[in-house]
């Protein structure tokens, strides 16, 4: 089964369409990335799958079911998001079990005492940081509280928007290791939107490359790590991250 199909998707915001005639099928378990210049819709992509763009036209499946426009409760549980900035993301006056216990609550699922200290242990954070504010953690273990959240209604998707690239340089390979491991665990689907053309290669089997919002190309990631793209904005974009 596809986890996520996109058909003929075009995505607006008031008058201006940014994102035309998307088409694109990435199967239960894979690991799929968007990358492209900045502005090329990559993130509007996802927040259009996750109903916070609701001015599209086309065609969301998720799991074998369109999805509605808005907010859509069964994709709620089945598709979790997760940003770039997870001090953002987090309440700053909440703790993190009030951040776990929430999604519970709202959908309710008990055993939440239970379901948080597991999730605490799955995303490699000690018991101790229950009761703790997001102030008082790093930006790594923010992040990982922000995976653990989107992670407690046992969603099937999750959508990557950058989930490593606020982070110092030591730590986002923990995280990305983090969410290869919970991929492997959970058979989890990703669709993720990188700059980082190394994130591709260690997290990701397929990607699409975009430009101005069209897909120009879809390449495995053994073509990504061969230098075997074939658009030449992709062999661009392949050329300015290895120059840089
Ligand atoms: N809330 C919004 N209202 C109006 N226009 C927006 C909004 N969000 C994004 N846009 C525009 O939509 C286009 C696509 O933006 P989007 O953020 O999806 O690109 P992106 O490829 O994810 O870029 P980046 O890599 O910089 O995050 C851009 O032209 C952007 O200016």
């Amino acid at each position: 089964m596809n986890a996520i199909e996109l058909n003929n998707l075009d995505i607006s915001y008031g008058d201006t369409k940014v994102v035309h005639g998307i088409n694109l099928a990435i199967a239960e378990g894979e690991s799929f990335a968007l990358v492209g210049e900045s502005g090329s819709g990559k993130s509007t992509i996802l927040r259009a799958i996750a109903g916070l763009a609701p001015d599209w036209t086309g065609a969301i499946s998720i799991m074998g079911k369109p999805r509605s426009h808005g907010v859509d409760h069964r994709v709620s549980r089945q598709v979790q998001m997760v940003f770039q900035d997870p001090y953002g993301s987090l309440h700053p006056r909440k703790t993190i079990d009030a951040a776990l216990t929430e999604p519970l609550a709202i959908h309710g699922i008990g055993n939440r005492g239970e379901r948080v200290e597991a999730m605490l242990t799955a995303v490699g954070l000690d018991q101790r940081f229950r009761f703790r504010f997001p102030h008082q953690l790093s930006g790594g273990q923010r992040q990982r509280v922000a995976i653990a959240r989107a992670l407690m209604l046992e969603p099937k998707v999750m959508l990557l928007d950058e989930p490593t690239s606020a982070l110092d340089v030591s730590v986002q390979a923990e995280i990305l290791n983090l969410l290869k491991r919970l991929r492997r665990e959970q058979g989890l689907t990703f669709l993720l939107v990188t700059h980082n053309l190394p994130v591709v290669s260690f997290l990701c089997d397929r990607l699409a490359v975009m430009k101005q919002g069209r897909v120009v190309e879809i390449a495995d990631v053994a073509q990504l790590k061969a230098g075997d793209l074939k658009q030449p904005y992709s062999r661009e974009l392949l050329a300015a991250t290895e120059g840089g």
